[in-house]
């Protein structure tokens, strides 16, 4: 049988007609069957999508921010289409159904489920628009829900996979269907055992790109994004950087671990078991060979710099004149697990457990709800996790330059330090 391909473009591929219509030129000499085109919501749908859902959550008027959204898909149509194609009656029923879910009652208590419940319609009404405009310009690709084969858990917001199912699914529907037709579908979403939507955690759709390639044993995954490829350091962030030619997928989920936002952290490991290789390219330079991420990569020495914003530095202090004690640690991480907050950093005194999170909606009060009995609990917000792998020494001081440092560590190979703006 055929290999599989997998295409991944993101919401910034995918951000205005101009941005659809550029994907149909990288498609059109690369389209065939086997090859499973993946997108996520265009531009920043999905943080509208969660303006729209604080606002209820708020009490506050949330039909103008959702009418907004209906406009800037409406408008992006009108662009792509003829005013009489089929597309404007789809995205309008699709608005509907968004509208009749956001009149269900939200709370704090159902906030996940109701999350992935209005989130998905980013991607939903993105891949409807693109598959359409594809099937308008003659690259013919077939339209499927995600959700018919990505099976998950009901962990809403961060749903695992039920790889099994995932892979049986994907063999007996997609397999199929590939023989004949390049399939277009969304990232970031799918279903749990009871057939609600699920979401896999913000940015998601690297990962579903690559939970289809392993599922379905393809030759290649490939990322489309706004980059030439990996760099050492967020071009938006940093000056002078440099794109790696190739990385091995240590090294790139290292780099994902730490924060590189440019993949998502769960997408390496899977394709690393399978040992498929990774593709970062750009769409504004399709020719262009981007970075491969592969087993075989020749390692380098190139400094690489992440950087993680929206950081909380925690500090809990024991109040009874003890030391620190396994027990104290395990009481906060017990705390820590159950609220799915991950530690991207750890320091311990004798008296006190340092430890520095993202900032997540809710989820640092009852961090702080649950231990204030048991620790005294410092913490400052708004701080950022900067990490600096195959460090240089001479080059760390420049990076601190107008920076109060909180926290710092450093091993041989990684340098890192808590800073805030001064
Ligand atoms: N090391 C890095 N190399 C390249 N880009 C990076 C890196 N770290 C962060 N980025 C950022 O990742 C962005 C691309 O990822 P993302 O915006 O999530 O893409 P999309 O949502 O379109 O899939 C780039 O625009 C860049 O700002
Ligand atoms: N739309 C979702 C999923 C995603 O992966 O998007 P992107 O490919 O644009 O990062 C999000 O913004 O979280």
């Amino acid at each position: 049988m055929a290999k599989t391909w997998i295409y991944k473009f993101g919401g910034a591929s995918v951000k205005d007609a101009t941005a659809v219509k550029n994907l149909a030129e990288i498609l059109r000499n690369r389209l065939r069957k086997n090859l499973i085109i993946v997108v996520s919501a265009m531009g920043k749908t999905t943080n509208s999508l969660e303006g729209i859902l604080a606002n209820k959550l708020n009490g506050l008027d949330f039909y103008e921010n959702s009418a907004i959204l209906k406009t800037f898909h409406r408008e992006i149509c009108e662009e792509l289409f003829p005013a009489n194609h089929a597309v404007f009656a789809q995205i309008e029923n699709l608005f509907f159904q968004l509208d009749l879910q956001l009149q269900k009652p939200l709370s704090r208590e159902n906030y996940d489920e109701f999350y992935d419940q209005v989130v998905c319609f980013g991607e939903l009404i993105s891949s409807k628009i693109v598959a359409e405009y594809l099937c308008y310009q003659d690259l013919l690709v077939l339209w499927q829900d995600a959700r018919e084969v990505i099976h998950t858990d009901s962990d809403f917001r961060f749903a695992k996979i039920n790889w099994e199912k995932t892979r049986k699914a994907c063999q007996s529907t997609w397999k199929p269907m590939l023989e004949n037709f390049p399939i277009l579908t969304q990232g970031f979403i799918g279903k749990d055992p009871k057939g609600r939507t699920t979401t896999l955690g913000r940015e998601g759709s690297d990962f579903t790109a690559a939970i289809l390639g392993t599922s379905l044993h393809a030759g290649s995954v490939t990322i489309w994004k706004d980059v030439p490829g990996v760099l050492n350091a967020d071009p938006k962030l940093f000056p002078n950087t440099e794109k790696f030619e190739e990385l091995g997928y240590r090294e790139a989920a290292e780099m994902t671990y730490f924060g590189a936002s440019v993949i998502h952290p769960k997408t390496i490991k899977p394709l690393a078991n399978a040992g498929i290789p990774l593709f970062v390219k750009s769409f504004l330079n399709p020719d262009a060979p981007g970075t491969k991420i592969h087993e075989h990569a020749t390692p380098h020495e190139v400094p690489t710099i992440v950087l993680k914003k929206d950081q909380i530095l925690v500090s809990f202090k024991v109040t009874d004149f003890t030391f620190i004690e396994e027990k104290h640690i395990h009481r906060i991480y017990e705390q820590l697990q159950a609220l799915k907050l991950r530690v991207n950093m750890l320091q311990l005194s004798a008296i006190s457990v340092s430890i520095v999170i993202d900032a997540q909606l809710f989820k640092f009060e009852q961090l702080l709800e649950k231990l204030k009995g048991e620790f005294e609990i410092r913490y400052n917000e708004g701080l950022e996790l900067l990490t600096i792998l195959k460090q240089k020494a001479e080059e760390i001081p420049a990076f601190l330059i107008g920076y109060e440092v909180l926290l710092e560590q450093s091993t041989r190979n990684t340098f890192q330090a808590v800073r805030r703006k001064v």
